[in-house]
């Protein structure tokens, strides 16, 4: 079986990430967690997130950097997560999420993160820490 890729974005904007909350399937449902989805066939990691983006947040926004670390979220799925930059517009849950926060790196323990995005959570708070107030 092809292994398929969810790439989930850590979507920073001055000095902060966006997290937001999953309002479904029920087994995640309440959980924060960096938005993004599934790359289609044919899509790179990076213009799937940026499409997700827009999709779910109606916001432009540029994929960074991949963060570290691979994780199988069912078989035949695995999430990779990348930073990303806001170029344009205010992040609105328009899809999938029912709530959006943006988190400085003193307050990245305030939500209740999904497990695997709990392990980038030191790499964000570096890269928030390394640029307060920058893009
Ligand atoms: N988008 C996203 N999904 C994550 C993260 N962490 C994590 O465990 N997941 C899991 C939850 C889901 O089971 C799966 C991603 O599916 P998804 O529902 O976001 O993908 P999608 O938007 O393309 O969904 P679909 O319409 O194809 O169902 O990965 C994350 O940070 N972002």
């Amino acid at each position: 079986m092809e292994t398929r890729i969810v790439v989930g974005g850590a979507l920073i904007h001055q000095g902060r990430v966006l997290a937001a909350r999953r309002s479904a399937p029920p087994e995640v449902a309440g959980y924060w967690e960096f938005p993004g989805g599934k790359a289609e066939p044919g899509e790179t990691p990076e213009q799937a997130l940026e499409r997700e983006l827009y999709e779910e947040l109606g916001v432009r926004a540029r994929a960074v950097a991949q963060l570290p670390g691979r994780w199988p979220v069912r078989p035949g799925l695995e999430l990779r997560i990348w930073t990303a930059e806001l170029l344009s517009g205010d992040p609105q849950p328009l899809e999938d999420h029912s709530e959006l926060r943006w988190l400085g790196p003193e307050q990245l323990a305030e939500v209740d993160w999904l497990d695997h995005d709990r392990e980038v959570l030191p790499h964000v708070a570096r890269l928030l820490t390394d640029q307060p107030g920058g893009s």
